[in-house]
């Protein structure tokens, strides 16, 4: 017995036609994988909000808690963005979207993600990371218009380099986790595709990205609702009590990080502008170059919080971890005129005011033990 797929049919075409429309003159229609994510449904909402026309796709899967997700799914429906749910694995699928509209841009945010879940699930990181990634470009390559690519690399990709700050053209061939290698990996197949089919493609290196409507996967999100449960939360340490440290970025600065590169993707000047005929292929760190210890992290948090965390300072496991990040973001400054400009103190606050107002009064039911489970 064949199964008809749950996408397709013309009310179905209508809903993805309407969400498309651009609104402006000036407006760009755009694919936003990965829309029901964090940075995906910042970024949908932000082209929404200045008159681009934009669809969403996503698998809503199970990595973290899918009520989140939903939930992120509803505000992007209010704003006229239509997400549509399945895998970017699906290549019928791809066709389809691209063939039902003219897409001009992909944003390409939907991944695994998380460092040290890929010591459980790594076959979750090759399926999202490397085969989608293909799939998606493989659909980009054949569409018709053929449209810029602009996805989500990580800074994970400097891995094991003990220079900072990380600048683009240092070294990435020493990742110390499978979701850095699966990043590195995206990015030479993303040249390959730039090389052989002439596609426009901007890899985005984000640095620890936090903010309202976060993941709760990562530490800020767990620490803040151990910290409020009164558990204990593990701080890591480098050899010999060393620093463990991050270059927190707020969503906000990365969200017009990503709109730049959107408005950027045609354009032939700068790094790796078109020769000889040839699309763009680029590569920027979107970071926020002040790096903040973990454990100056859990200081702002008891500030923010108004209550004192009970602490343990532990070895950084050899989870995939790296000890420090910094960004080198003067490429971006340059050619995207990225300026980032929250700090760690007031990107936290406003988390802490969507956690307490609305996170953990209308979500959080059953996001503790499971959330925590695949973070640590
Ligand atoms: N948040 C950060 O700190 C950070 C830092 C560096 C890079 N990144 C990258 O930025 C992108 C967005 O990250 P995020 O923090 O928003 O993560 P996220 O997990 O919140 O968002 C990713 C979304 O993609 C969807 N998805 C995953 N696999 C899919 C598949 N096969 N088909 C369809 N949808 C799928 C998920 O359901 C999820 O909603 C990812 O590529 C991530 O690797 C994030
Ligand atoms: O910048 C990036 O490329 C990466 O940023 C984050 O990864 P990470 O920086 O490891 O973010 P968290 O998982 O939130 O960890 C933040 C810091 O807290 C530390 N940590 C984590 C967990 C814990 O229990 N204790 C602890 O001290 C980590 O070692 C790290 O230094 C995202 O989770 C990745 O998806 C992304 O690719």
């Amino acid at each position: 017995m064949s199964t008809s797929p749950s996408w397709g049919g013309p009310a179905w075409e209508k809903r993805v036609r309407s969400s498309a429309r651009v609104r402006r003159a000036s407006g760009k229609s755009v694919l936003v994988t990965g829309a029901a994510g964090f940075v995906g449904m910042h970024v949908a909402a932000a082209l929404k909000r200045r008159g681009d026309g934009v669809l969403g796709l996503d698998n809503y899967n199970a990595y973290y808690d899918p009520d989140l997700k939903r939930a992120r799914q509803a505000l992007l429906d209010r704003a006229g963005v239509f997400i549509v749910e399945g895998d970017i694995n699906d290549a019928a699928l791809l066709r389809k979207l691209f063939d039902v509209v003219p897409i001009s841009h992909v944003v390409h945010l939907a991944a695994q993600a998380g460092v040290r879940h890929a010591l459980t699930d790594p076959g979750s990181y090759i399926h999202s990371n490397v085969a989608g990634l293909v799939a998606v470009l493989e659909a980009a390559k054949a569409a018709d218009p053929q449209p810029a690519v602009v996805w989500a690399s990580s800074s994970s990709v400097y891995g094991l380099n003990s220079k900072v700050p990380f600048s683009e053209a240092d070294r990435t061939d020493r990742p110390a986790s499978l979701y850095a290698a699966t990043k590195k990996a995206g990015e030479e197949i993303a040249h390959v595709y730039n090389n052989i089919y002439g596609l426009s493609i901007t890899g985005l290196r984000f640095f620890t990205v936090y903010g309202p409507w976060g993941r709760p996967d990562m530490a800020y999100f767990f620490f803040t609702r151990d910290i409020l449960r009164g558990k204990p939360v593990s701080i890591f340490e480098g050899p010999d009590h060393a620093t463990v440290a991050r270059d927190f970025t707020y969503i906000d600065d990365i969200v017009r990080g990503c709109v730049a590169a959107v408005d950027h993707a045609g354009k032939s000047t700068g790094s790796g502008g078109k020769k000889h005929g040839q699309a763009p292929f680029r590569i920027y760190n979107l970071g926020n170059t002040s790096p903040v210890s973990v454990s100056d992290l859990v200081s702002i948090l008891e500030q923010l919080l108004k209550v004192k965390a009970v602490k343990k300072f532990v070895k950084m496991p050899r989870n995939g971890d790296v000890q420090f990040t910094h960004a080198n973001i003067t490429l971006a400054e340059k050619e995207l005129g990225y300026h980032p400009t929250t700090s760690l103190h007031s990107g936290l606050k406003k988390f802490v005011r969507w956690y307490l107002e609305y996170y953990s009064t209308s979500l959080s039911k059953q996001a503790s033990e499971e959330d925590r489970s695949i973070s640590s």
